[in-house]
């Protein structure tokens, strides 16, 4: 069969798909219409603070899951083998640490906006930046969730790209426009069903057509695209099970610990207890979704003997090969292949509603609210809504640019969490493990690690340093290139690559050179280390000062075993030399604000002099 022969739809197809955004749209409907009709920010916001621990899990995982890694892994498994499959291990830690640090932290503050938690530690400016950079790492990512699967669509199935995009993008406004939180969390988790599904239909008619599950496993044995554990403790390395398991925690705490989309989810949830167990019950869905878009890539391998000719067509090709070959498995299969496109616009619809919630949330919040007190609610609610409308138009928009980057959607999505993701989790780190760091310290950290990766980012991108390793290819080519030429093109690949390990790369070229999968940890750790260093230099911030509530007694617990002297000097002790436990506000049953656990003699559950919550008692100071 020519290789290059377009898939077509069957009219089941376009029904599916037609199918998955009226049920969406439905949803969205049906939360405009019930409950308090999204009458108020609290409901239209924060799901009425009434979500229970499933539907948000789900939501959690959908949040961050679009066609980016339907496609993206699969492509990378393709072409690079499973050494991403190590992402498994930075899941373990990424979740337990925001379930046991991050999630009780901020939900016992009863915030709306993550970052008014960098206000109450810090200052109003902190809060800003924290936002801003949050708004802009989301209005990128969205453009590059918008973009993938219409563009791969229309690569392969010629199916109208920029209608594709219009149409994900409109359902998408309509839908958070009118159901708010309640509506993108409960279509999240309708969506997330129909990308199992999706992802499940193609590796097991995949597998059948490969020759069965022992066929696959050969097959990608001999194209050495099984990785072993590689230790190699080298980070300019691209992926490592330390890059991937290490620097992929740091990826993970960016996006489950401190990115307004997941704790806006968190602070949804009925109490606590449910918004913890919510980050426990990601671990199970998020490592099936991630173990079945490998095995997709395996089984594509094992069809199509991993020809490498993405470095000949530029990489974007290589995540449409993923589509022609599911169109290619599906193909006398009437409906698999609208279930599939089903499941990459289900992927990408609910990311971008995620998106667009939490930025009209943040903008509310954290950029409006402070300036217009007064604002009624109803007001405020409707200004919400116009913001969720506007910036889907801007994602859109968004989606153009993503036209004109030239690397894999994979990575283009994970250099964007790192570089823009980490200087905020080194924000919110410095803030709750320092009591000594004062906002001063915060801002220059922030400034120094948005610089200092923006600088390897674009460096990386500029020297094309960032290594897509050529593994030796398969049999029959999937793209119909010319035998000579494609043999030309790796021969003189390989020779460039020869000449290059024998130069002696400069320090930059080597900072260039840093695997991108590290970008996360680098930016948090340049954040703190600069932020811990101003603010010594301009005076720590002393323990009373602090805002209880708002410091992890990590440093405490982890320096438990030193001599009090020692202690004292390194995180500023109360003068009484005694670590004074940090009071952790408990969540006040009637919903007002947190109050602290009474201590000897004080009255229980209010805090001993002005008997009000520990919030009006900072308001009202
Ligand atoms: O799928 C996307 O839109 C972005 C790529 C994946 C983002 C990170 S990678 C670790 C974690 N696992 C996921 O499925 N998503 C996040
Ligand atoms: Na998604």
């Amino acid at each position: 069969m020519d290789p290059f022969d377009q898939k077509h739809f069957t009219t089941v197809d376009y029904v599916i798909f037609a199918g998955l955004l009226a049920a969406s749209a439905g949803i969205g409907v049906f939360h405009a219409l019930t409950g308090g009709r999204q009458r108020t920010t609290q409901e239209f916001l924060m799901a009425d603070r009434s979500m229970g621990c499933i539907p948000v899990s789900l939501s959690l995982i959908a949040s961050f899951q679009s066609a980016v890694a339907i496609i993206g892994v699969p492509a990378e498994i393709y072409t690079n083998g499973t050494q991403y499959w190590f992402m498994g291990f930075a899941y373990i830690l990424g979740l337990l640490i925001p379930a046991y640090i991050f999630v009780p932290l901020l939900y016992r503050l009863r915030l709306s906006s993550a970052y008014q938690y960098l206000e109450l530690r810090f200052s109003r400016a902190v809060r800003i930046c924290g936002t801003l950079t949050f708004i802009f790492q989301m209005v990128v990512y969205m453009g590059v969730c918008v973009y993938t699967p219409a563009f791969a669509l229309n690569a392969v199935t010629g199916f109208e790209l920029w209608g594709a995009v219009l149409a994900t993008g409109l359902v998408c406004t309509l839908y958070t426009t009118l159901g708010g939180l309640k509506a993108v969390i409960w279509t999240d988790v309708f969506q997330m069903l129909v990308m199992f599904a999706g992802q499940l239909a193609v590796v097991v008619v995949g597998v059948h057509q490969a020759g069965g599950v022992s066929e696959v496993w050969r097959k990608a044995l001999e194209g050495n695209r099984i990785a072993s554990l590689d230790l190699n403790p080298d980070p300019t390395e691209r992926h490592t099970f330390w890059t991937l398991g290490v620097g992929g925690i740091f990826l993970m705490l960016s996006l489950y610990g401190v990115n307004q989309a997941q704790v806006q989810r968190y602070l949804s949830s009925r109490t606590e207890k449910e918004a913890v167990r919510s980050c426990f019950m990601v671990f199970p869905s998020l490592q099936l979704t991630l173990a079945l878009s490998c095995v997709m890539g395996l089984v594509m391998f094992a069809c199509y003997c991993g020809e490498d000719h993405s470095h000949k067509l530029g990489t974007f090709k290589r995540d449409a090969m993923v589509i022609y070959f599911v169109m290619d498995m599906l193909q006398e299969l009437p409906g698999l292949p609208g279930l599939f496109i089903a499941c990459l616009f289900s992927a990408a619809l609910s990311t971008i509603s995620s998106a667009f919630n939490s930025l009209a949330t943040v903008t509310m919040e954290d950029l409006i609210k402070p300036h217009f007190p007064s604002m009624t609610e109803s007001r405020a609610t409707l200004l919400s809504k116009a913001l969720a409308m506007s910036y889907g138009i801007l994602c859109l928009a968004m989606a153009y640019l993503t036209h004109l980057m030239g690397d894999s959607v994979l990575l283009v999505a994970l250099k964007i969490f790192g570089i823009v993701g980490g200087p905020v989790l080194g924000l919110f780190c410095l803030g709750m493990f320092f009591p000594c760091a004062n906002s001063t310290g915060a801002l220059v950290g922030w400034g120094a690690g948005l610089v200092l990766t923006f600088w390897i980012g674009i460096g990386s991108i500029i020297t094309k340093t960032s290594s897509t390793s050529l593994l030796p290819s398969g049999c029959i080519p999937i793209l119909p290139v010319n035998a000579t030429a494609a043999a030309a093109t790796t021969a003189t690949l390989q020779a460039a690559f020869s000449n290059v390990t024998k130069s002696r790369p400069s320090a930059l070229k080597r900072m260039y050179s840093l695997s991108y999968m590290w970008y996360s940890a680098f930016s948090c750790f340049s954040v703190i280390t600069v932020g811990l260093i101003v603010s010594f230099l301009t005076g720590p911030m002393k323990e009373e000062d602090v805002m209880p509530g708002t410091i992890y007694p990590l440093l405490e617990n982890m320096l438990s075993f030193l001599p009090k002297r020692l202690k004292k000097k390194l995180c500023c002790m109360n003068p009484l030399g005694q670590t004074s436990p940090v009071r952790q506000p408990t969540q006040h049953k009637d919903g007002k604000g947190p109050t602290f656990a009474a201590e000897d003699g004080e009255k229980e559950g209010f805090l001993p002099e002005t008997h009000t919550t520990f919030v009006e008692r900072e308001t009202s100071v």
